[in-house]
Order: structure tokens, then sequence, then C-alpha cells
């Protein structure tokens, strides 16, 4: 099976600081990545190389057969790559809808002049995005607050949110940046059976996550990142067993969670 999302070689530098250190991570098509690693190891730069928002020192970043490095931001979309950011970016002053809505502008860039010659084909698809944004209402389970203003909903429904935002994009490749942040553990469980749907929708998914449960859930490749370079990478089975990544975390306050995980697959094993 091919891969949707092909990192090799990259480098990026903040003056004398090396954010990423030839940095490689293959996605599959279809399939589910997690990036994870202590804080300041590198994972939101990952995410911010692949949408242009930093340009790398070196390397190259191929989602399919496109190169993305040095096309602006604005373009990124267009490649069919869509993410979602660590701190909640929802527009305030919306409603749930408005939010979802608010996706599709990147779908009607250049839309302008040929609306202004057929008002019945800007008609027949503006209700297209209508009905793709009810799917998208129903699909993420937000459909009975269609109407609430966006910060009215609580913290993981917001989240959920932002996922169906930039699901309105129609991404191939998805980018949730520590989706479960701040979630309860009903919400977080919630959010699990939503990216797995996505999933089986055939969108590849990239997630960068704090919480190892979370992560050893729903992944089946892992890349684990240490100041800013690879130190190991495979199945989930693999990497909570691996020394090196043990030792990143240790001190780190997602330690815990880690050592709990690793508890409970020795208590299963030893069974
Ligand atoms: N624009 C920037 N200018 C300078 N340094 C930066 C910039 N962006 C990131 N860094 C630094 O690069 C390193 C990696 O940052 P990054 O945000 O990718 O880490 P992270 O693994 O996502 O951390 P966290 O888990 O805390 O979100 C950090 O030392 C950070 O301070």
């Amino acid at each position: 099976m091919s891969n949707i999302l092909s990192i090799s070689n990259v480098t990026v530098k903040f003056g004398g600081l090396v954010a990423l250190n030839d940095f490689h991570i293959n996605v599959r098509k279809g399939g589910i990545s997690g990036v994870i690693g202590p804080n300041g190891a590198g994972k939101t730069t990952v995410f911010n190389i692949i949408t242009g928002v930093y340009k790398p020192f070196s390397g190259s970043v191929l989602v399919e057969n496109s190169e993305l490095v040095g096309l602006p931001t604005c373009l990124i979309a267009h490649y069919k790559v869509s993410r979602t950011f660590q701190n909640i970016r929802l527009f305030a002053n919306m409603t749930v809808a408005e939010n979802i809505m608010s996706g599709a502008c990147i779908k009607r860039e250049g839309e302008f002049f040929s609306s202004l010659f057929s008002f019945s084909k800007t008609r027949k698809k503006e209700k297209e995005l209508i009905k793709k944004m009810e799917d998208l209402l129903e699909f993420c389970g937000l459909k009975k607050f269609k109407n609430y203003p966006a910060t009215s909903l609580p913290y993981g429904l917001q989240r959920k949110l932002e996922i169906a935002r930039s699901l309105m994009t129609d991404p191939k490749l998805l980018l949730l940046d520590e989706p479960a942040a701040g979630m309860n553990p009903t919400e977080k469980l919630a959010l699990q059976e939503l990216v797995k749907k996505i999933s089986q929708q055939g969108i590849s998914i990239l997630l960068i996550e704090h919480d190892m449960k979370f992560v050893m859930n729903l992944c089946e490749h892992i890349t684990v990142l240490n100041y800013g370079s690879v130190i190991a990478e495979g199945l989930p089975k693999d990497i909570q067993t691996n020394h090196e990544v043990i030792e990143a975390y240790l001190g780190s306050d997602v330690e815990d969670d880690f050592i709990v995980k690793l508890d409970k697959e020795t208590e299963n094993a030893s069974r």
C-alpha cells in the first residue's frame, strides 16, 4: 500500500536551536499514525512544516507525489491536507453551523466570476455545501448544537467542531494536533470513536498526542521524537517497551500515563 505522506531528511532550525534534525516519517494511505514525544520535542514543528508555516532548512515533504516544501500555507489545502490546532481556533462570534461552513471557503476560491454569470450553478453549489455541513454535524455528533454559539459548547465538543470544520475541506490527510488535550475520559472515548470513523471513510490521519492510551489505541504506527530527533518508530507494542523512549519520558508530565499503560500491558501479558 502506498503512502499519502512521506517526509524525509527534514531539518528545521530556529537560530541555534535545531527543532527537527533529519526528521522522517511515512503515513500509509488510509492509516492512522502518531507522533509522540516530551514537551518541546518538535511535534508541532512537524505539522508546521507540512502546512507551510515554516520552511525547513533542508528536506522533502511529499503528499502523494507533490512536493509541499516552499509552498505557501494558503495553497496546502489544495493538496487535500487539513489540520486542527493545539489551541482551539474557532470563530467565537459564529454558530456551530457557520464555523463548519467556514471550512468550505477554501473550496469556493476562484468561483466569484463564474458565479456572476451562472446564478443557478451557484445556488446548486450552495445547497450542496449546506447538505455537506448538515452531514458533518450528524457525523460528528453535533447536530443538536447546530445553532449554538461555537464557544458555548463544552470543551470536548469544541474540539469535535474543529475536526468537523477541517473535514469540510474534503481532506485526504488530516493532521490532528493534541485532539484529546483537556478532555475528560468520556470525551476522549467519544473522540477516539470519531477518529476511527473518519479513518474508515478513507481519510489518512497523522496525530500528535500526549495521552498514551489514546495514541496506543488508535495508531498503527508511532514515531517518537526527542530534542528534534527520531529516537524510535514502529508498532505501539514495540514503542511501549523501547528503553530509549521510556528514558525520554522519565521526568516528563506524561510519564505517569505512559508507565500506567506499560504496567497494564505487562499485566495482560502475564495472564
Ligand atoms: N517559531 C519559533 N521560534 C523559535 N523557536 C521555536 C519556534 N517554534 C518552535 N520553536 C522551538 O522548537 C522546539 C520544538 O517546538 P514544538 O512546538 O515543535 O514542540 P512540541 O513537541 O510540539 O512541544 P509541546 O508538546 O510542548 O507542544 C521548542 O524548543 C520550541 O521552543
